[in-house]
């Protein structure tokens, strides 16, 4: 919902677009519940005021990586704060302790060397960049100090990257739990050669769809 409390004339506002989804200008005129617009793209738009929502004039260009940092966490806020971290290539940012992952469509691969997992090894979480290994560190930590198994949910929409970041959060666990190989194999190397069974079966149903990912952290005693 907008807050229409805060739109006034002069004020700057995201507003829908058929094409781009929100484009941001300044408040013209408002006349009763219609607001006209216009728009930083040299449209000018009127639109009621409860489909206009303010726009944080100080917000860092390249975006926060945390949204709980945002002024307004609306949907052009938080839509915005996503597109402006990845055009710089950040393609993960928290929501509190919930990390939101943008797919890359391409390969990353100094994200997710050796060097980056000794980098979020035991570090806590929200100090470094957020990223997927944040959130299995916090898991296997957990784990460890509570002595309790512990899981992490994945979801998103089909092609949104559940079984990329899922390899991720493997890769993690199993280098953070041994690396005594079998046959030549780390556990790495074998955890991750399990992914195709575990997604036959593992997947786990959610109101959002029937296909989220769920890794289940198990603690094994001591
Ligand atoms: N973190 C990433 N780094 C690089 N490429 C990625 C990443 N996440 C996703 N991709 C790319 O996007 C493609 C689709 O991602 P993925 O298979 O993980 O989606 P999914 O959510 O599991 O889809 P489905 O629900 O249909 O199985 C991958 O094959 C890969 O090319």
């Amino acid at each position: 919902m907008a807050t229409t409390d805060n739109i006034i004339v002069g004020s700057h506002v995201w507003v829908e677009d058929p094409v781009l989804a929100w484009i941001d200008g300044e408040v013209l005129r408002i006349n009763g519940g219609e607001v006209r617009v216009q728009a930083t793209n040299g449209k000018t738009v009127v639109a009621n005021i409860s489909k206009v929502f303010p726009k944080d004039t100080e917000a860092p260009p390249g975006g926060v990586d945390d949204m709980t940092k945002l002024s307004y966490l609306h949907e052009p806020g938080v839509l915005h704060n996503l597109a402006a971290r990845y055009e710089l290539n950040e393609i993960y940012t928290y929501t509190g302790n919930i990390l939101i992952a943008i797919n890359p469509f391409q390969r990353l691969p100094h994200m997710y060397d050796t060097h980056m997992m000794e980098q979020y090894k035991g570090a806590a979480f929200g100090e470094l960049s957020p990223h997927v290994f944040a959130v299995a560190d916090a898991a296997y930590r957990q784990m460890i100090n509570e002595g309790k198994s512990n899981s992490i949910l994945v979801s998103g929409e089909s092609g949104a990257g559940k079984t990329e970041t899922t390899k991720m959060l493997m890769r993690y666990l199993a280098y953070m739990g041994g690396r005594s190989g079998v046959e030549g194999r780390t556990v790495e190397q074998q955890v991750l050669e399990s992914n195709p069974v575990l997604e036959a079966f593992g997947n786990a149903k959610t109101v959002r769809n029937n296909n989220s990912r769920c890794v289940l952290v198990h603690y094994l005693g001591n």
